[in-house]
């Protein structure tokens, strides 16, 4: 089992002064950056691309990880891998040829993961665990932040992790997405989470050290 990871995700910070909020999080103790990219369409809310992605690249020691919450990632990931993603996540719901997207993503050597939206039962993916070295569980309906962890989506991060065993894939990480929290956080590990992403929990305080720690200490 890996080291549980934090992994704060930038869509609850001040987007007028990002730079600074990464840094921020990035003295703070994260482990990872979230960056969630939505496009409107996938999900009702827009964010930002590739662009805006690239200029916290640069600046920024942490990994980078990417959530896209847009239809037909196929034509972004070129873009994405350019402005300096480690990890890129798309969603099985949005992808009509999802094994052929992930090996997309693997041929530009980064990491690919696939994420599952509340109603997405773990089924969906179980044809390409083997591929992938993250499956994002989300924990509320992806495209807003500040929302409430969905509690039945915790039997399926315990049916992955289990299949994950049982085909000897110890490497794949399992993420949770969305209302992650001190109070939240103790379950989803015990059931096989092992990167965390919090968004409004870290950048809606203003000890972002704090707030880190915070969910890290309910761990144990
Ligand atoms: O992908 C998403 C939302 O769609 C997330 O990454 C949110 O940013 C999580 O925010 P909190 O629920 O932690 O406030
Ligand atoms: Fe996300």
């Amino acid at each position: 089992m890996h080291k549980v990871k934090i992994a704060p995700s930038i869509l609850s910070a001040d987007f007028g002064k990002l730079l600074a909020e990464v840094a921020d999080v990035e003295r703070g103790g994260a482990d990872w950056v979230h960056i969630d990219v939505m496009d409107g369409h996938f999900v009702p809310n827009i964010t930002f691309g590739a662009p805006v992605m690239q200029s916290i690249s640069a600046h920024t020691g942490l990994f980078k990880d990417v959530h896209l919450m847009i239809e037909n990632p196929d034509r972004y990931i070129e873009d994405f891998v350019k402005a300096g993603a480690q990890m890129i996540t798309v969603h099985a719901e949005a992808c009509t040829h999802l094994h052929r997207v992930i090996h997309q993503i693997k041929e530009h050597g980064v990491k690919a993961g696939v994420a599952i939206n509340p109603a997405t039962p773990a089924a969906a993916i179980r044809e390409v665990l083997e591929d992938v070295d993250m499956v994002l569980v989300m924990t509320v309906n992806p495209g807003f932040g500040g929302q409430s962890f969905i509690p039945r989506t915790v039997n399926k991060i315990r049916q992955i992790r289990e299949w994950a065993n049982e085909m000897g894939h110890t490497a794949l990480h399992i993420e949770v997405d969305g209302g992650i929290t001190a109070s939240t956080a103790k379950q989803v590990v015990e059931a096989g989470a092992d990167v965390l992403v919090a968004g409004s929990a870290v950048f809606n305080t203003p000890d972002r050290a704090k707030a880190i720690r915070s969910i890290r200490d309910s761990l144990h």
